[in-house]
């Protein structure tokens, strides 16, 4: 009940559609109950004693009561829908709004697969239990209570006697809900990894066919499907035993019924009319006993449904705006970032970064250079405030920067990842996303400017050509060209070219970096690559080794030097050196 209690506040607006779902469907239950009171009428008042004129009017009210039973049903089935997918659409919306700003410590540790299903297997279960599945918990008391107070007006002799096989009837019930409720737990299991690897497949198709894994990966699935089957073959064997052994206990209570009931009525201590009332009243108290396990584990499955979802709503975000945040105005900000003794470590890991220590002027460039997991992005990640330092102070233009609005640092700042994303929208939608109002023409620039618009002119539909999930047939080197156009479109104080022309060709690379000179001026870039040519013009250069900064300064100063530029260097222009020691033999 405590997460039904914390589910309230999104369907509290709509709190009169439950009542008016739950009355409906208990007055629905109440109304039921005339009809075996017309059967008793039927046959005491009419058919025994022959007074036939009784019967049409009799009929007639029979089929009042069952279309105004319809009406009630109905209207309980119209509340409780409305009120289930008010409650998902809000729960949607504020999930989806939860994803947004959840931090970026979360996402380190979310699957995807089991993000999707909270949102829509368990959400579904959810808006199931609220609109219906509540209400009919519920009436299944109603039922049973109604149930046995019109049998005691009856008879209340013959309601005991009949009672008798309901506590096996609850107990087998029950029983079967505590079996088939693990079983239906173990079929989602084996669902959710069932489609964790369709997902994983068709994500992963490059790599799987060229490795030529599809037999590996037919074989798994084909493991996993069949263990899906097994479950569903266990789950719908517990069915098919439960039903017959509730119709045996059902028919023992019914034996009983008319037994006992024949001979009261033998005896006239009952009329045939009550006999036959009672033997349709009956069906109000074991109706609800088939349906006991069901509703339970209806309610068990939605509790735990409803647990999954208010994980996500009451994650705490780890990143957030202080309340006297500030806001900085695009036309004022500098662009001048210091790290001061900054420390970082990813949750219990050893640090990623320790003791960074920089100056970047206003529209000066630093490079980073590293191997891989030397810390490079880190350094990026917590200039954008993905994460807070453990330690040491970032700031832009003389404040830390957690003193800022989150929103309002990063959108100074615009990124070009190693990895591009884009959306399954079209090519302008793409280049200018997060940035309302633009013009054709600013979209044109920034993509002549990253080398973009000739192949995007090449493409059937030009800027509206829609890409595919994460820009499916486009280059790596095309996807990163319009990264950087987006990146150019938002006009940022700061750049991060994190390994941004890593997937273009040596040529491609000087020419993005040529129109890079121009776009660089006035904004303060940081550049990371692996390439000594990305980097050679930058005004400070830091070498990261293991979190450490272990040697900096200019291009020209660091190949003076022995160390890992020196020999980075070495490496990646082994050709140019051979000519030039060429020449200077000769
Ligand atoms: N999200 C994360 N959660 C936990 N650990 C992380 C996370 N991101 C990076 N790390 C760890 O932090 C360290 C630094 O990683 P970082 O990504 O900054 O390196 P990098 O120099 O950018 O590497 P690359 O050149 O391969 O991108 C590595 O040991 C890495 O395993």
């Amino acid at each position: 009940m405590e997460v039904l209690r914390q589910l309230r506040r999104y369907y509290q607006e709509r709190m009169s559609y439950l009542v008016l779902s739950i009355l409906c469907l208990a007055a629905a239950t109440a109304v039921g109950l005339i009809t075996p009171n017309l059967l008793r009428i039927l046959i005491d008042d009419a058919i025994v004693p022959g007074d036939f004129e009784r019967v049409p009017m009799l009929a007639i009210t029979v089929l009042i009561v069952v279309i105004f039973k319809g009406l009630l049903q109905f209207a309980h089935g119209f509340f409780g829908g409305r009120l289930g997918n008010f409650l998902a659409y809000k729960l949607r919306n504020a999930c989806y709004e939860k994803l947004q700003f959840l931090s970026f410590r979360y996402y380190d540790k979310a699957k995807t697969g089991d993000l999707m299903s909270r949102l829509t297997g368990d959400l579904e279960a959810i808006r199931n239990f609220i609109g219906f599945g509540f209400a009919q918990l519920l009436n299944v008391f109603f039922m049973v209570l109604f149930g046995c107070i019109a049998m005691f007006s009856i008879n209340w002799q013959l309601t005991l006697v009949t009672l008798i096989s309901m506590p096996f009837l609850a107990a087998v019930a029950l029983r079967f809900e505590s079996k088939v409720h693990p079983a239906f737990q173990e079929m989602r299991l084996a669902l959710s990894s069932l489609t964790t690897a369709v997902q994983e497949n068709i994500t992963g198709v490059r790599t799987v066919k060229s490795f030529a894994r599809e037999d590996f990966e037919v074989d798994k699935f084909s493991d996993r499907n069949e263990r899906y089957k097994v479950n569903q073959i266990f789950a719908s064997s517990l069915w098919s035993k439960f039903f017959p052994v509730m119709e045996l206990l059902a028919s023992v209570s019914v034996a009983i019924l008319l037994g006992v009931g024949g001979s009261l009525v033998i005896h006239g201590k009952m009329s045939i009319g009550e006999l036959v009332a009672f033997f349709s009243l009956i069906w109000y108290i074991i109706g609800p006993m088939w349906g006991l396990g069901f509703h339970i584990n209806n309610y068990t499955q939605s509790k735990a449904s409803g647990e999954r979802v208010l994980e996500v709503l009451n994650q705490p975000i780890d990143v957030v705006d202080k309340e006297d945040a500030l806001e900085l105005d695009s036309y004022k900000v500098k662009g001048h970032v210091t790290f001061e003794h900054v420390t970082f470590a990813y949750g219990n890991k050893m640090p990623a970064v320790v003791d960074i220590n920089f100056d970047a002027k206003p529209g000066s460039v630093i490079g980073f250079l590293g191997g891989t997991g030397s810390g490079k992005s880190t350094i990026i990640q917590l200039m954008m405030r993905a994460y807070d330092v453990n330690s040491g102070t970032i700031k832009l233009d003389g404040i830390d920067i957690r003193d800022y609005a989150v929103q309002s640092l990063r959108s100074q700042i615009a990124t070009v990842f190693q990895e591009t994303f884009l959306f399954s929208s079209s090519i302008r939608n793409n280049i200018a996303y997060g940035i309302n109002n633009v013009t054709m023409e600013e979209v044109i620039r920034v993509a002549k400017l990253a080398k973009a618009h000739d192949f995007i002119m090449e493409m059937p539909d030009g800027y509206d050509t829609v890409v595919g999930e994460r820009g499916m047939g486009l280059s790596g080197g095309q996807k990163q060209r319009i990264a950087i156009a987006r990146a150019l479109l938002k006009n940022p104080r700061i750049l991060v070219l994190d390994d941004a022309t890593s997937a273009v060709d040596m040529e491609t690379e000087h020419e993005i970096q040529a129109g890079f000179q121009e776009v660089m001026k006035g904004r303060t870039t940081f550049i990371i690559a692996h390439r000594i040519s990305s980097l050679r013009h930058a005004d400070e250069i830091m070498v990261l080794d293991q979190g450490r900064v272990v040697q900096r300064g200019k291009h020209s100063e660091l190949i003076q030097v022995p160390g890992a530029y020196q020999d980075v260097y070495r490496i990646q222009y082994a050709d140019y050196l051979a000519k030039v020691n060429a020449g200077e033999r000769e």
